[in-house]
């Protein structure tokens, strides 16, 4: 029998849709939008190495190229339209649908919204979360402008957050060693405390953290899979509790369970997957 089935071809990073809510005035094709991200990202992952490699000139043409095509801001505003209801939806949707519940109404649970875009996606809106917003570049009013990477740590326990929220924002991050550090600096604003007070089923969720990647990053990269990906996590502290994979994204809910492991492995670029059509998506943790 003749196999009609057509080869799927390999997904590139691309495809994962950088996301957010709501719809910018002028309205991009979804083609428009993922042209958009793509250039951003290589732009910054080049501007990254140019820094690296001490090549001034080039990162200075690098940034003119990046602003002339409408920098950061521009790049925010086709994610939000790749993630509006008619392109698949905002992110923390998701999260919702995973939780319990019986979670105490009231805004009582603290999270922390990092690479936050809107202060109306579905977590914001659902009157359990008292969201702290940041985003390199604020775009509205609730969201501080802020780089997660220098806020400063947390002084007591009540100053943590019950969840922090990195839904496609570990991916803009153009170095893997930047990648993993982003990773372990989440463990320092999780309370690590049992949650009390948030439903029998709460400690099962909560502290924790929601991850949202382009699928590609897990499902197609030469140096990272899930197997390494959960090592990772689990050498930080986390362990997995949700999962779930759609044609263009993988979302994750880990729990923290305030202790790594025992031994303090370090996680180089290795090659797990070899292959020609892959991408060379990377966590680094020292
Ligand atoms: C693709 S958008 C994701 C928006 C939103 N979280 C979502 O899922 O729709 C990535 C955002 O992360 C922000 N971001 C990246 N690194 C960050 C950092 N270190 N601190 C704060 N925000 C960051 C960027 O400015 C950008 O607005």
């Amino acid at each position: 029998m003749v196999n009609t089935k057509k080869k799927q071809k390999p997904v590139s990073l691309s495809h994962g849709r950088p996301p957010a809510v709501g719809k910018p005035k002028a309205s991009l094709s979804s083609k428009a939008t993922r042209n958009l991200i793509q250039t951003h990202h290589r732009l910054h992952k080049a501007l990254a190495d140019a820094t690296r490699q001490g090549d001034e000139q080039t990162a200075s043409a690098i940034k003119q190229q990046i602003e002339e095509k409408g920098g950061l801001k521009s790049y925010q505003q086709a994610s939000i339209q790749g993630q509006s209801g008619d392109r698949g939806g905002d992110t923390s949707r998701i999260l919702l649908d995973w939780l319990p519940k019986d979670l105490p109404k009231g805004r009582t649970i603290r999270m922390l919204e990092v690479g936050a875009l809107s202060v109306n996606n579905a977590c914001s809106k659902s009157d359990v979360f008292d969201v702290t917003r940041i985003d390199l570049n604020s775009q509205a009013a609730g969201i501080e402008q802020q780089d997660f990477m220098e806020r400063p740590l947390p002084d007591s326990n009540s100053d943590k957050f019950d969840i922090i929220s990195l839904s496609l924002v570990l991916n803009y991050v153009p170095e893997a060693l930047g990648r993993g550090e982003m990773l372990r600096r989440t463990c320092q604003f999780l309370r690590a405390l049992p949650v009390l007070g948030f439903g029998e089923s709460a400690p099962d969720y909560f502290p924790s953290l929601f991850l949202v990647l382009p699928a590609p990053c897990v499902m197609n990269s030469r140096y990272l899979d899930e197997t390494l990906l959960n090592q990772i996590m689990v050498t930080l502290g986390y362990a997995m509790v949700k999962k779930k994979l759609s044609t263009k994204l993988i979302y994750y809910l880990w729990r923290y369970q305030g202790k790594g492991s025992e031994k303090r492995h370090r996680f180089r670029k290795d090659e797990v997957n070899p292959g020609k059509t892959r991408n060379n998506f990377c966590v680094i943790l020292e």
